[in-house]
């Protein structure tokens, strides 16, 4: 159903009538969403826009690069560099942080992002997105370092990501609840499609590669041989799964019907606390998934008030609906 509201008169509401951001950022975002627009686009042409396929080279976290990778990449730097709202940006495919060149106009925020997330989906045809974080500059530094991007997510000040579906949707928070706005192809905008999205407390479908099912640590193990057991099984409920290989797909389901999605840590490479990135991953989804009424742990610890060490550094998650991100949490203070 379409409600006619626009993302950008979403946003001049929320800037006004609410007072929740101030017009930098609201311009900032319509940024974010224009370079999301167009990344969506390039998604829509695939082979015949030469999209597919892998690259010649690595990332910082030695993964193959796919071309849609750089291409997201470039399109996030170039639209948002000189709008005068940012001061600096760090992305999954980038070693460090991207300082806006002394051409343009200096703003005050810190914009994170994965351009491209659910990189192994492109070639097939599945849904994949693009995650992003918005922080603000720490007061009183001239210029930016490393360092003044290594704030826990509880301080983003904006968090969202733009899925590439079958719709194209926008999914943003701003401290004020979780909004989606599926893009208009006919009007080339987003339009708002859901308001006030909740996740629900309870739910009967969990999400994890259980293809690693023999590394996972023990509390992991129990939680997901129980939910296998069905109605037969401590739980007395019988469990669905689904794994989408993109982390912004699995998000985008459980905020639409519940669910649990998990990537812990495992015993591959013990030394890594897991395989998602706390900042530019976890922490925009947590703080969606939080402001939706879900919960987000690593296990221990809520993500959004772990304080990072590095820019690309790794965390373990459990997010989503939030009486069995609970339970599986106190497994973990347990075994
Ligand atoms: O292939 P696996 O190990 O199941 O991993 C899937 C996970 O990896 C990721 O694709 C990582 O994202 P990138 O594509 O940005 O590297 C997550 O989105 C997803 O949850
Ligand atoms: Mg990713
Ligand atoms: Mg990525």
């Amino acid at each position: 159903m379409s409600s006619n509201i626009s993302l950008s008169r979403y946003l001049v509401e929320q800037q006004r009538s609410k007072g929740h951001i101030p017009a930098d950022l609201r311009l900032l975002l319509e940024v974010v969403a224009r370079a999301c627009k167009s990344i969506s686009h390039a998604v829509n042409k695939g082979a015949l826009g030469g999209v597919l396929g892998s690259a010649e080279s690595e990332n910082v976290q030695g993964e193959v690069q796919k071309k849609l990778d750089i291409i997201a990449n470039e399109v996030l730097l170039e639209a948002n560099e000189w709008g005068g709202h940012l001061a600096a940006m760090a992305s999954e495919e980038m070693d460090s942080i991207y300082l806006v060149p002394n051409r343009y106009p200096q703003g005050e925020y810190l914009l994170l992002f994965d351009p491209l997330d659910g990189s192994s989906n492109i070639d097939v045809n599945v849904s994949i997105g693009t995650i992003f974080s918005v922080l603000k500059k720490p007061e009183g530094n001239q210029g930016v370092t490393e360092q003044d991007f290594l704030q826990p997510g509880k301080q983003q000040v904006a968090a969202g990501y733009c899925i590439y579906g079958p719709q194209t949707t926008l999914v943003l928070t701003v401290g004020d609840g979780v909004a989606m706005f599926t893009l208009d192809r006919e009007q080339g905008s987003f339009v708002l499609t859901q308001e006030n999205v909740q996740v629900p407390a309870d739910t009967k479908e969990f999400a994890i590669n259980m293809s690693n099912m023999r590394h996972w640590a023990d509390p992991v193990r129990k939680y997901i041989d129980e939910c296998l057991q069905g109605k037969e099984g401590p739980r007395g409920k019988d469990f669905n799964m689904r794994w989408i290989a993109s982390m912004v797909a699995d998000v985008h389901r459980i905020l639409t019907r519940g669910g649990v999605f998990m990537y812990p840590w495992d015993k591959r490479e013990p030394h890594k606390a897991g395989k998602l990135r706390l900042m530019y991953e976890a922490n925009p989804m947590s703080w969606l998934i939080e402001q939706a009424g879900g919960a987000a742990t690593n296990g221990h610890t809520r993500i959004l008030d772990l304080k990072p060490g590095q820019l690309h550094e790794r965390v373990s998650v459990v997010l989503g609906s939030r009486n069995e991100v609970e339970r599986i949490t106190q497994y973990h203070a347990q075994i």
